[in-house]
């Protein structure tokens, strides 16, 4: 370590000032970050309960919030949160503390880097494709498609978990188009593809990052080891990639595995973390996190939450409350609220879909583990029934197994095609 480090952000960011903190009046600026004595640690220092009535939220947001009137006279200035003077100094002073400062860990490599996205896409999706293809060869075992064929097909693509719908319809264009007449496995398949693809089209869309809202606030939600923090960090190297400027926070203040294993995420993609010590308040550290991603001008803040299966009602209430708090510092964050799917649960993935929908407002989705499973074809069930955007699919734990959805390439891998049309 040298003696003279340089500053907080010139390490997070080279040579890149840092953007201003949110205007304050003059004689309530606070003081700039002091460089830390010590060696930074990874944690943040989680404020003692006694700092925490200098946050102006009601206390029926954060518990640990005491009743305004035990202490009048210690009451904040009035305002939004964000603008409490000491408030910005003290979320500075933790800015100050370099959690960046720990090198890079490298990323795991993904199984074959040297691959393009569809070759990965499609051997990711091998078994799903493998399952349906070969279940169509079973059935097309006669030259004429007749009526019990087209039964059969409706019944293979059901198990096949693209839904009911999805299966009719491609067993409709069959007997429409071929009925009667010569038709082969590599003929279903193409039907699949272009039924699946005219599915997915509509739900396919990007995750736009509005520049306008400094930070861009996503919050992470799902069922017990769907994904969430492996995509964070996958996102966070994206975001970072483009040049954004990212901030974590471990919102899962379930588990200090959890937390740490943001942590790495964070060293690895250059993001700081904001982080409190297991079994804390998750919706205080959502506040927090806003509230420091805003006053350092951050592009984006990336919220893990814990894993919480959709019907345990008091762990939806908990996540119904960071929202609530979240909209205290921002009353349009989140701007992305993105549930992520874990591929392999099949037909329950619908459920979470629905009850999350209603409980937390999802604005998109993830499907992730889709090289674990046959059972991809269910994304094409969620999109048909709820039509809710679907922004990444994971198909590998590696860092660049995630990529925007395209729902050509994803029709054509399913459907067992070895390329792109
Ligand atoms: N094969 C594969 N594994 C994945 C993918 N995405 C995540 N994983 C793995 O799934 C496991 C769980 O992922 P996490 O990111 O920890 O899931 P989580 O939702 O944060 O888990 P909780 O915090 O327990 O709720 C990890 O071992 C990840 O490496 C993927 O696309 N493919």
């Amino acid at each position: 370590m040298t003696d003279k480090k340089p500053g907080f952000f010139q390490r997070l960011f080279g040579t890149q000032p840092a953007p201003e903190p949110i205007p304050a009046p003059p004689e309530t600026r606070p003081e700039p970050p002091a460089e830390p004595v010590t060696p930074p640690e990874p944690v943040l220092p989680t404020p003692e309960p006694d700092s925490v009535p200098e946050v102006p939220i009601t206390p029926d947001a954060i518990p640990d919030v005491p009743e305004p009137e035990a202490e009048p006279e210690d009451l904040p200035p009035p305002g939004p949160p964000e603008t409490t003077p000491d408030y910005v100094e003290e979320i500075e002073q933790r800015a100050a503390t370099g959690l960046d400062s720990t090198p890079i860990i490298p990323a795991p490599e993904t199984a074959a880097p040297q691959q393009g996205w569809f070759q990965r896409l499609a051997s990711g999706l091998k078994r799903s494709s493998d399952n349906l293809t070969t279940s169509i060869t079973s059935v097309f075992t006669k030259r004429k498609l007749d009526a019990a064929t087209l039964d059969e097909l409706e019944d293979v693509l059901i198990q096949a978990d693209l839904g009911v719908d999805t299966a009719m319809a491609i067993a409709e264009t069959l007997r429409r188009d071929r009925f009667d007449r010569d038709v082969s496995g590599e003929d279903v398949r193409a039907v699949l593809s272009a039924e699946v693809e005219k599915v997915l089209g509509p739900v396919a869309r990007p995750l736009a990052i509005d520049a306008r809202k400094k930070p861009f606030v996503i919050l992470m939600i799902g069922v017990n080891g769907s994904g969430k923090t492996t995509t964070i960090g996958k996102l966070a190297q994206k975001f970072a990639a483009e040049g954004k400027s990212v901030m974590l926070a471990a919102g899962d203040t379930f588990r200090a595995a959890a937390i740490e294993q943001l942590q790495v995420w964070g060293q690895r993609t250059g993001a700081p973390v904001i982080s409190r010590p297991a079994g804390a308040d998750a919706s205080g550290l959502a506040f927090d996190a806003v509230t420091q991603a805003r006053a350092e001008g951050r592009d984006v803040l990336i919220i893990d939450t814990a894993g919480r299966l959709q019907n345990r009602d008091e762990l939806m209430d908990e996540l119904e409350k960071v929202i609530r708090v979240i909209k205290k510092v921002d009353p349009e964050a989140p701007h992305a609220t993105l549930l992520t799917l874990d591929a392999t649960t099949g037909q329950n993935a619908l459920r979470q879909v629905e009850i999350f929908g209603q409980r937390a407002g999802v604005t998109g989705l993830v499907m992730t583990k889709l090289d674990g499973t046959a059972r991809g074809g269910i994304l094409v069930a969620i999109a048909r029934k709820f039509g809710l955007p679907v922004h990444f699919i994971g198909v590998g734990e590696g860092i660049a197994d995630l990529e925007p959805f395209a729902a050509r390439d994803f029709a054509r891998a399913i459907a067992g095609f070895e390329r792109p049309r």
